[in-house]
């Protein structure tokens, strides 16, 4: 397994965020997780890359237990965020380089691998150009490519195509499925943006910390007997109910 996550349970002081979440991601897997606002999707991202203290249960990434070999584990995680991190005013090699380093690559390393992982997507002559006069697209797929520089198995992408217009966001799905079947990278998918998930992606839903659904989109559509996840969604988080 790439992601194991097993009885996880988080608090804010008195508030409980997550709840005895439980699931894990095989090898290639990309999986989709929803959920409303204050669902948790934030708080377990935070613990699976470690910004939170585990408080219980338990997180293995590629076999590794979190807790107990956090370094280790974060060889095997690439992590893109909501916000980007990127420095606008160095080169797209520069705001590579820099994450390079901190895995230990040599700049001829970071560079070959940079140039392989931006080649694809039309942008290894852009190498030397200023983060700041790509546009919202590249920038994410630079930001994916840096994420994908330490060779990682698994790969966390919070709501990476928000602000994104229709067609980067299509493409950069495409692009990260391929990675998936391609390089048998795993994927879990943070998004609120339900058009984006495909008929048979595997769907995590997060509800008040729990998680309320784990199955493929189009099976979460049969058994609620929704003709779309959108509807789907609503009514497994009791959202259509709210609603009217
Ligand atoms: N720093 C904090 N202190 C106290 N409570 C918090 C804190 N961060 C989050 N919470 C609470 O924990 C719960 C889960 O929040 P979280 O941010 O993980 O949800 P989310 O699914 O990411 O929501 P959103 O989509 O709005 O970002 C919510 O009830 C939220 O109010």
């Amino acid at each position: 397994m790439s992601i194991e996550v097993r009885d996880l349970s988080f608090h804010y002081a008195q508030r409980a965020a997550l709840h005895d979440l439980n699931f894990s991601l095989k090898t290639g897997e990309f999986a989709a997780l929803l959920g409303p606002n204050g669902a948790g999707k934030t708080t377990l991202f935070s613990l699976l890359t470690r910004l939170h203290r585990l408080q219980q249960g338990q997180i293995l990434i590629a076999g590794i237990d979190l807790d107990v070999k956090p370094r280790q584990v974060m060889r095997h995680l690439g992590v893109v965020f909501q916000q980007s991190t990127l420095d606008l005013d160095l080169s797209v090699l520069q705001n590579l380089q820099y994450h390079g380093a901190l895995h230990g690559l040599s700049a001829q390393e970071t560079r070959q691998r940079a140039l392989k992982a931006l080649e694809p997507w039309q942008l290894a002559d852009r190498l030397h150009e200023r983060v700041r006069n790509l546009n919202g697209g590249h920038r994410r797929r630079v930001e994916i490519a840096r994420a994908l520089l330490h060779q990682p198995s698994v790969l966390l992408l919070d709501e990476a195509t928000t602000g994104l217009d229709t067609r980067a966001r299509q493409t950069l799905n495409e692009h990260v499925r391929e990675l998936c079947q391609q390089e048998g990278l795993s994927v879990l998918w943070t998004t609120h943006l339900i058009d984006e998930i495909q008929p048979k992606d595997r769907v995590l839903i997060l509800h008040q910390g729990q998680l309320l659904a784990d199955d493929q989109a189009a099976h979460l559509c049969q058994q609620t007997g929704q003709a779309q996840m959108q509807q789907a969604f609503e009514q497994i988080t009791g959202l259509s109910k709210e609603m009217n």
